[in-house]
């Protein structure tokens, strides 16, 4: 049931993006560090003024002294806490820049998406890496990095203040390095693939619940809940077990680095007691380097506690940047234009392959005529709507070229090929917001009596002149639901307005009963006069009123010719138009359920 996964960035990759970000961002940075570096160094004055204390109490001193080094005390605690929260603010509005950059990027590649790769792909991994894997980011951003910022400074401050108290003090406090040392290497092999896996299944759970929820009617008529509930309760199989594996790795790593992080300050104490009575060290010594490692505890926790969510973060980072490093189907360049003087569409030697080496159109040439109504008859599966979407620009022919008035579809900057050509087909997306907005999208700044005349051109303005809030009334998921067929309509009034000059018709009007889509045909007719109009054809009326027909047979044209023309030739086509108008009787009745089948062909 899941779709083909979205590629994901390999590690190379997610480092080289990290460091370029590193260097872009050097000032900001640098600023971050050296703000946690001072809040640090006036937080090591604590435990050294506190040993000063200990030893003067010890050797006896005046109540002005203690004074002294108490009040340098809370003024080296107050700076620390100014300073700690400068560097906080300046580590947030870091990950925040750093996030908003890296969101703009994905929302562009998004955006920017080959419609094949989104198709093949499915909604359920985009959808799962625009919500969970951008909040896992988020989190790992704004709170993780300038938390991992901080530690690594004052961990690292803090262990050059101990080394210079007593070298032979910090030398315990390497005793913990190799176990945790082996304990984060062992975790960082595997968290990755693991949190990679956890994500994966999270996609497939989206994937399928939407497929579940769209066909909901279908699920119940055909009494597929059962089985649905069934792949469900295996995907939510599937995310336990990716999810316990990963609480596995935190409960080996989690207990080493506590124990790591408690070991020091008793070892140090132990030792410290030895030292002092033989006269190794001083009574402020030991004070301060056991201040010192329980100070290195908070750095050193904070670090294994962002350590995790840093991987995930990693690994969600890794699904982003591999939407973003999916090369585009369409090579634009601005200077590219249409001949204004020969805009006809031309396929020459087109190839198309799905897959490698299955080739679903072959040997192509089609040249159709500004003004022309060309239909595209064949059987099922014979490659119409793959040759409707190459000749309406959607995606690049594999051989060859599609061209409109000489220039490459893929090389024209996108407004360009819309205003050229267009594809309906039979799916369409009731966006949420007014029947205005729903049928200006391809011209927002269109006046109403354009919207009007748009809507009135393919009838639904008998539909549409009955709402109370007129253009105003809300349409979409949560306030007016329209029906299949009003939603077809209202994809036929957007490409009015849009006022493209070919159509590429893929079943566009085959929600519609035989009646109504008649109607719409020949309202649609009017309209677009004068346009090049090139229709996947399912009923052979519109075949028979076109200029030209193509039959398309296994990726090729079999045969080209208008409606006589083909008669005459009598091929499939003329087999197909003997046994149907026998049928019909010489008429040409509305209602007449003519679908072509690849039998009748
Ligand atoms: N996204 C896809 N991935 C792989 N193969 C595909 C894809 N879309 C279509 N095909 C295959 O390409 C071939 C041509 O399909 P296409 O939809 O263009 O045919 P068609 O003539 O329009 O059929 P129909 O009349 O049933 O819509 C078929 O074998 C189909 O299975």
């Amino acid at each position: 049931m899941s779709a083909t996964m979205l590629p994901i960035a390999d590690s190379a990759d997610v480092r080289s993006y990290a460091s370029d970000i590193g260097k872009r961002y050097r000032r900001q940075l640098v600023w971050v560090v050296g703000l946690a570096s001072l809040a640090t160094v006036a937080g090591l004055f604590g435990p050294r003024l506190l040993g000063e204390i200990v030893q003067a109490v010890q050797t006896g001193t005046t109540a002005g002294h203690i004074d002294a080094l108490a009040g340098l005390l809370v003024l080296a605690i107050c700076v620390q806490g100014v300073l700690t929260r400068y560097a906080y603010l300046a580590g947030k509005v870091f990950g925040e820049t750093v996030l908003a950059e890296l969101r703009e990027n994905f929302v562009d590649s998004v955006l920017d998406l080959p419609l094949s790769t989104v198709e093949r792909a499915g909604s359920g991994d985009l959808i799962n890496r625009a919500s969970r894997d951008v909040a896992a980011l988020r989190i790992a951003a704004q709170e993780g990095i300038p938390a991992v910022l901080a530690a690594v400074t004052s961990g690292v401050l803090t262990l050059a203040a101990l080394v210079l108290v007593s070298p032979l003090l910090a030398a315990v406090t390497l005793i913990t390095l190799p176990p945790s040392t082996l304990v984060a290497r062992w975790y960082l092999k595997r968290a990755r693939a693991g949190y990679l896996a956890t994500n994966a299944t999270y996609s497939t759970m989206i994937e399928n619940l939407a497929a579940t929820v769209e066909g909901a009617r279908a699920v119940e008529a055909l009494r597929l809940g059962g089985r649905h509930v069934e792949q469900t309760d295996h995907d939510i199989a599937a995310s336990y077990r990716a999810e316990r594996y990963t609480l596995g790795l935190r409960i080996v790593m989690w207990p080493v680095i506590e124990l790591c992080q408690l070991a020091p300050a008793g070892l140090i104490l132990l030792l410290g007691g030895v030292g002092y009575t033989r006269g190794w060290v001083s009574i402020a010594q030991v004070t301060a380097a056991t201040l010192y490692v329980q100070q290195l505890a908070g750095p050193v926790s904070e670090l294994a506690n962002w350590l995790d969510t840093i991987q995930t973060g990693s690994a969600s980072l890794a699904r982003l940047l591999g939407v973003t490093q999916i090369p585009a189907d369409r090579a634009a360049d601005e200077g590219v234009r249409p001949d204004a003087d020969d805009p006809r569409l031309e396929a020459s030697e087109v190839g198309f392959s799905y897959l490698p080496g299955r080739e679903v159109l072959r040997d192509i040439d089609l040249t159709v005529r500004p003004g022309e109504r060309l239909a595209m008859v064949g059987p099922s599966g014979a490659g119409k709507s793959t040759l409707g979407r190459l000749l309406a620009g959607i995606g690049a022919p594999g051989r060859g070229r599609v061209t409109v008035g000489g220039a490459s579809l893929i090389e024209l900057p996108l407004d360009e090929l819309r205003s050229q050509v267009a594809l309906v087909t039979q799916e369409h997306h009731v966006f949420v917001g007014t029947l205005r907005e729903n049928v200006a999208l391809a011209r927002p700044d269109a006046p109403d009596e354009d919207i009007h005349a748009a809507l009135a051109a393919v009838d639904a303005d008998a539909w549409t002149s009955a709402f109370d809030d007129g253009l105003d009334t809300r349409l979409g998921s949560g306030a007016l639901e329209l029906s299949a067929p009003q939603a077809q309509q209202l994809a036929l009034a957007r490409l009015v307005l849009a006022d493209p000059k070919i159509l590429v018709l893929d079943e566009a009007t085959a929600l519609l009963d035989p009646g109504a889509a008649r109607h719409l045909e020949r309202s649609l007719s009017a309209v677009l006069d004068g346009r090049t109009v090139i229709s996947i054809a399912h009923r052979l009326h519109t075949a028979h009123d076109a200029d030209r027909v193509a039959v398309i047979e296994d990726g090729r044209i079999a045969e080209l010719g208008s409606h006589p023309e083909l008669i005459a030739a009598g091929g499939a086509y003329a087999r197909l138009w003997d046994s149907w108008h026998g049928a019909s009787d010489q008429t040409l009745p509305d209602g007449q359920t003519d679908w072509l089948s690849s039998e009748a062909l």
